[in-house]
């Protein structure tokens, strides 16, 4: 102190005016750093959610914002309030390659003709699950792609996102549930289940529609029209003997892995059983009856806001169509065929659905 006051001292007017300035500035700055004012670097965004994760700086946008309740809606987050041109005001660049591609944690295993694709686009928007809009068929077709080939054909996930895939014919493939096992033996499965008759009528449809001569559906569906023996080689009536098909998944995953759904009660009451996949899911109920709207023109229930969009939207021209009529001896004898079989699925699952 007594040096700068002799320095200061020997100093003419103007310098000291000029040290007394450059002391002020100086203060001031260091006012200013204290504060936390002065970096020049902009901050990394989401440095505290490495710590947060133990990530390692590793998928840096995975974690965004990890303090928030889901993942999912942070993305969205950051959509709306960053501009879209790949770079933010903060330097991050806004990638669409989020997360990472995981096998499938659940699986809408079946049944072809169910309602497995209504299932699906309603489960997709929450805001937790990810799934392939096709249908991977790799545990029937394209097992030998290898399992690589597979998670490849995933939607990148985030930290505590589901991801999914439905392919309805795994539920009726023989190979299915070791393949579906070795995968993952924690698969969760869901299966959309609908009263086999009608099921068969709507997989006859679709097949007529693809193929317009197509004999009736009488012809193919007994083996014996005399008789009235049921002609199960035929795929349209095999795939609705369930309990069959059940036996072998519980060869390899407990009950407690299968979910059933209703075809049923997921048109007459969609939100209800969505409430049970999101409980099944591990998911918080988010998908509620605000989402749905019965239209009455398609004569099913219809998404108000369906993902990636902000426009009602019903299914498409293939689900919900008319069904050709079947002469009512016909259906009798179906009835018939199923009823043992169904009665076998509802004590298998323990759950009456309803269909006799
Ligand atoms: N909300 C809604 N909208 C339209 N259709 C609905 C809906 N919910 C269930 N369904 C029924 O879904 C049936 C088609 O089942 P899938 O999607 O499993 O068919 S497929 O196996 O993928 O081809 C389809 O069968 P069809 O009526 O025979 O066309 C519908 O009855």
């Amino acid at each position: 102190m007594g040096c700068s006051k002799w320095r200061v001292g020997h100093l003419k007017p103007q310098s000291k005016l000029s040290v007394f300035l450059t002391m002020i500035i100086f203060f001031t700055y260091l006012f200013y750093c204290l504060g936390g004012f002065c970096e020049s670097f902009p901050r990394p965004l989401f440095n505290h959610n490495r710590a947060f994760h133990g990530n390692e700086g590793k998928d840096a946008e995975r974690v965004a914002g990890a303090h928030e309740a889901s993942p999912g809606s942070v993305v969205r987050e950051q959509h709306s309030v960053w501009p879209h041109d790949g770079t933010s005001s903060r330097n991050i660049p806004i990638a669409n390659n989020f997360g990472s591609k995981k096998f499938p944690q659940a699986i809408i295993i079946g049944v072809k003709k169910g309602g497995t694709r209504a299932l699906l686009e309603f489960l997709r928007i929450h805001p937790d699950v990810r799934a392939v809009g096709s249908e991977p068929h790799f545990f029937d077709r394209f097992y030998h792609k290898g399992l690589e080939w597979y998670r490849n054909m995933m939607p990148r996930t985030l930290e505590g996102q589901i991801t999914m895939e439905k392919t309805p014919s795994y539920f009726i493939t023989k190979e299915a549930p070791r393949r579906v096992f070795s995968m993952s033996r924690q698969t969760k499965l869901i299966v959309v289940v609908r009263d086999p008759v009608t099921r068969t009528v709507s997989d006859y449809t679709q097949t007529l529609t693809k193929s317009p001569t197509l004999p009736s559906f009488q012809n193919l569906a007994f083996r014996n029209s005399t008789t009235g023996l049921i002609d199960t080689t035929w795929s349209a009536i095999r795939i609705g003997i369930y309990a069959k098909h059940l036996e072998n998944w519980l060869r390899y995953f407990p009950l407690s892995h299968l979910l059933f759904v209703s075809g049923e009660r997921l048109v007459s009451d969609p939100a209800g059983e969505m409430g049970r996949v999101q409980d099944f899911l591990g998911l918080k109920r988010v998908i509620t009856d605000k989402h749905f709207y019965f239209n009455q023109t398609k004569g099913f229930p219809c998404l108000k806001k369906p993902e990636g969009s902000s426009r009602p939207r019903c299914l498409g021209k293939s689900k919900g169509r008319p069904h050709p009529h079947i002469p009512s001896d016909v259906i009798i004898r179906l009835r018939d065929f199923y009823r043992p079989f169904n009665l076998k699925l509802y004590q298998m699952t323990g759950h009456n659905f309803g269909w006799d």
